[in-house]
């Protein structure tokens, strides 16, 4: 399995503005080069304060839809969300925290719903369940909490990393990688950089993972 995580951030490296809400960080180009992106994989992975903030289809434009996946510990993506709304299958992974009722709703609202883990969502447990699908290229899109996590299990191949010529600002906005940060050099993940290529008005940069 491969693991692609594409992520578009201000050149002060924020995800997007203090108030949460989805901003335009690429251009039209660079939203055609992620479309490509989803149409070249079989999942595509978001946390569920992604599902909360921005509402995304995760649908591909140009070619089969790949299988939505979130990674949602209590069961929280509203049963209206775009995630839901049938044109593509979708994957929910909640945690032993979520209630049985919340579960019940999400399958009824068409939902594959699977538990892995106790706390927050097992990453390893769920990556196996999407390889025993047979899942070869997994996009992950955001946020900044749900990419951390899977830095620190060493689950990122590849990093894909749009950076816009703006400033968003704010101490709380989401960045790349948030969570509770590596306290130790040692487990700072190392990338090496494959590629710099200018898009609309800002800088492609792809990395894979050491
Ligand atoms: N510019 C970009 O490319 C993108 C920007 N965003 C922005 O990111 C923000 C959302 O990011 P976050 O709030 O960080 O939420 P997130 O999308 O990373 O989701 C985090 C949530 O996922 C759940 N989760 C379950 N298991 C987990 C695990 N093992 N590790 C981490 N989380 C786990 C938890 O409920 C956690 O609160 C929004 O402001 C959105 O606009 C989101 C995607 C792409
Ligand atoms: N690559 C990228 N560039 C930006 O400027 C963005 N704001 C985002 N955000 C993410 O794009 C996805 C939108 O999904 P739909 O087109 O509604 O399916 C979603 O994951 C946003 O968080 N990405």
């Amino acid at each position: 399995m491969h693991v692609v995580v594409n992520a578009a951030m201000s050149a002060d490296g924020k995800l997007s503005s203090r108030r949460r809400e989805q901003v335009k960080i690429s251009g039209p180009d660079d939203f055609d080069r992620m479309d490509d992106l989803r149409v070249e994989s079989d999942a595509i992975v978001v946390g569920v304060g992604t599902v909360l903030a921005d509402d995304p289809s995760l649908t591909a434009d140009g070619g089969a839809n790949p299988l939505r996946v979130v990674a949602d510990s209590r069961a929280r993506t509203p049963t209206d969300a775009r995630v839901l709304d049938g044109r593509a299958d979708t994957l929910i992974f909640v945690s032993g925290r979520a209630s049985d009722e919340k579960i019940r709703n999400l399958r009824n609202a068409g939902a594959d719903v699977v538990v892995a883990g106790d706390g927050r969502v097992s990453l390893p447990g769920a990556l196996s369940e999407l390889e025993e699908r047979e899942i070869q290229q997994v996009m992950v899109e955001g946020g900044g909490e749900l990419i951390f996590s899977l830095f620190a299990d060493g689950l990122v191949d590849e990093l894909r990393l749009y950076v816009g010529s703006l400033i968003l600002g704010g101490r709380e906005a989401p960045t790349l990688a948030d969570g509770d940060g590596f306290a130790i050099r040692e487990r700072f993940p190392k990338l090496e950089l494959h590629s710099v290529e200018r898009i609309d008005d800002g800088v492609l940069l792809r990395y894979s993972v050491s």
